[in-house]
């Protein structure tokens, strides 16, 4: 499989018009699949510096505060964002490239505004993502009990096949916890979904709900004939940590 150099992250958006398969790689036209899947068909410069084989876009959708931006602060650069709650404008992408297996795959991250009134620019983007990190906070209620109209909210805008996993994420905290995690895996049973806790502010399987969607989409990409099916949840179960360990 031939090579490609990724683009740097970050940009924005804030429009529905602006295509997120369009614009947002400085030009560079890239062969796409009619499933939008990106296999560079030549290496080619860029001005990033990152080569990757195959490239998948995951979408970050929950309510507003349950730690969305965080997330993805926390496994692009490593790093939390304390302080203040800048709640995100419209919507906002950053790249990574994960060696998945000797693969190289490039996730396009997109990172949505959970309030209500930025819902119709959101709407616009969920037909071009292949995974959907769908995100409550263990200590919001209302966020968990949301979870199902996301879920709704999914099936009408998103492609059929995509890959969605439920997150509880601020597992760090204990005093202020409502949605205990027998409670999120319940939920996602029903719905069908796999599911982990998740800390953006310790790390906790931050790299694990990445690296597991991507593996999950690059088996799908990528599987030989006789090759057993990636079994998502199974590989997470026997990934994840568990609160009161960290893990980055
Ligand atoms: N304790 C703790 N706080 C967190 C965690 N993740 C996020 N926060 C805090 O929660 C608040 C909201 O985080 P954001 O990442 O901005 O939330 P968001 O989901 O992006 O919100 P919108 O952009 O409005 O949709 C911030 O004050 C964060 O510091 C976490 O894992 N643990
Ligand atoms: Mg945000």
């Amino acid at each position: 499989m031939s090579r490609k150099k990724a683009v740097k992250g970050k940009g924005s958006s804030n429009t529905p018009n602006s295509s997120p398969s369009s614009d947002k790689e400085k030009g560079k036209k890239v062969p796409t699949q009619s499933n939008g899947v990106v296999h560079p068909s030549r290496p080619s410069l860029s001005n990033s510096g990152e080569f990757y084989d195959i490239a998948f876009k995951v979408m970050l959708v929950g309510d507003s505060g349950v730690g969305k931006t965080c997330l993805l602060v926390r496994f692009k650069d490593g790093a939390f964002l304390a302080g203040s709650f800048i709640s995100t404008v419209g919507i906002d992408f950053r790249n990574k490239v994960l060696n998945i297996d000797g693969v190289r795959v490039k996730l396009q991250i997109w990172d949505t505004a959970g309030q209500e009134r930025f819902r119709s620019v959101t709407h616009a983007y969920y037909r071009d993502a292949h995974a959907l990190l769908l995100l409550y906070d263990v200590t919001n209620k209302a966020s968990f009990d949301n979870i199902q109209a996301w879920l709704t909210e999914i099936h009408e805008f998103a492609q059929q096949n995509v890959v969605v996993m439920l997150l509880g994420n601020k597992a760090d905290v204990t005093h202020e916890r409502i949605v205990k995690r027998e409670e999120g895996e319940k939920l996602a049973k029903e719905f069908g979904v796999p599911f982990m806790e998740t800390s953006a502010k310790s790390g906790l399987n931050v790299e694990l709900a990445f690296n597991a969607v991507a593996k999950e989409l690059k088996h799908r990409e990528m599987k030989e004939p006789n090759e057993p099916k990636f079994q998502l949840q199974e590989y997470v179960n026997k990934e994840m940590k568990g609160v009161g360990c960290c893990r980055s």
